[in-house]
């Protein structure tokens, strides 16, 4: 069980929100592309998992992966300690993101995390965000412009550094800087002790963390999912993402 095909079986997240005057569950195509594209087979994970006892729990059993999408919507502050509402929340995305962490952490399970996937990452073990990053003079404008065509608001706009001796570093084969789109308000004030950090932008943001002790559970704050097979550094991410769920689920054959 957990591979279609010879392929990785990979949980993604979804965000809850509307189709006309019903509520739904959504998750953009180009998660599931970049998947696809890299081998695995992406599976999309309800909200409703955390509705009754071990339904969550027995489901991971199956998984080989899990995505962290991206989302326009914002962790509850109270979450990681701190105050006031957000306009755009999802509190049931919340809840199942936060389990899957937990539970992927504990069983060694591959998690690649994208914008809210990385928020999300480090506020499950025990780090904090800036809620507004505008308001702190020191970080250059994160946020894209709504007004722009997609491919421009998905273009590369600034430089990210990787740390020599990551993670990330050794995916890309290479610590020199490269070029990264980026398309978020919010962003990483405080990582947590759990968390290495793997890559900064020339204002100092940690742009991209992993989890120590942990083969592959790696997050970035920029989007490599945007046409992922037309980017050197995206097709490597995905590839060695898709690589360390394959090598799991023969891991876990072998148990
Ligand atoms: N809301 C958070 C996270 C930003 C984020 O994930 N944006 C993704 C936009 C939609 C997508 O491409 O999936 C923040 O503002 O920091």
């Amino acid at each position: 069980m957990g591979t279609i095909f010879d392929k990785p079986l990979i949980g993604v997240v979804m965000c809850q929100n509307a189709l006309g005057d019903h509520p739904a569950q959504t998750v953009h195509n180009k998660y599931l592309d970049a998947i696809v594209l890299a081998g695995g087979v992406p599976l999309p994970l309800p909200h409703q998992l955390m509705d009754a006892p071990l339904l969550l729990e027995n489901s991971m059993t199956l998984l080989d992966g899990i995505l962290l999408t991206g989302s326009p919507s914002n962790i509850e502050p109270w979450h990681y300690g701190a105050e006031g509402k957000e306009t755009h929340a999802d509190p049931s995305r919340d809840r199942l993101a936060f389990a899957l962490i937990t539970h992927a952490a504990g069983k060694k399970i591959p998690i690649f995390g994208i914008c809210r996937g990385l928020q999300e990452l480090v506020v499950a073990n025990g780090g904090a965000l800036h809620r507004q990053l505008s308001e702190t003079p020191a970080f250059q404008e994160h946020r894209e412009d709504e007004a722009l065509p997609l491919a421009e608001r998905y273009a590369p706009v600034h430089n990210v550094q990787p740390e020599p001796e990551g993670l990330l570093c050794q995916l890309l084969g290479s610590a020199a800087a490269f070029a990264v789109n980026s398309l978020h308000a919010q962003g990483i004030r405080e990582p947590g002790p759990q968390l290495r950090i793997e890559a900064r932008a020339p204002d100092g943001l940690i742009e991209a963390v992993s989890l120590r002790q942990h083969p592959f559970a790696l997050a970035v704050q920029w989007h490599p999912e945007w046409q992922s097979g037309e980017d050197p550094v995206s097709r490597r991410l995905f590839t060695a993402f898709i690589h360390a769920a394959a090598a799991y689920h023969k891991e876990k054959s072998h148990e």
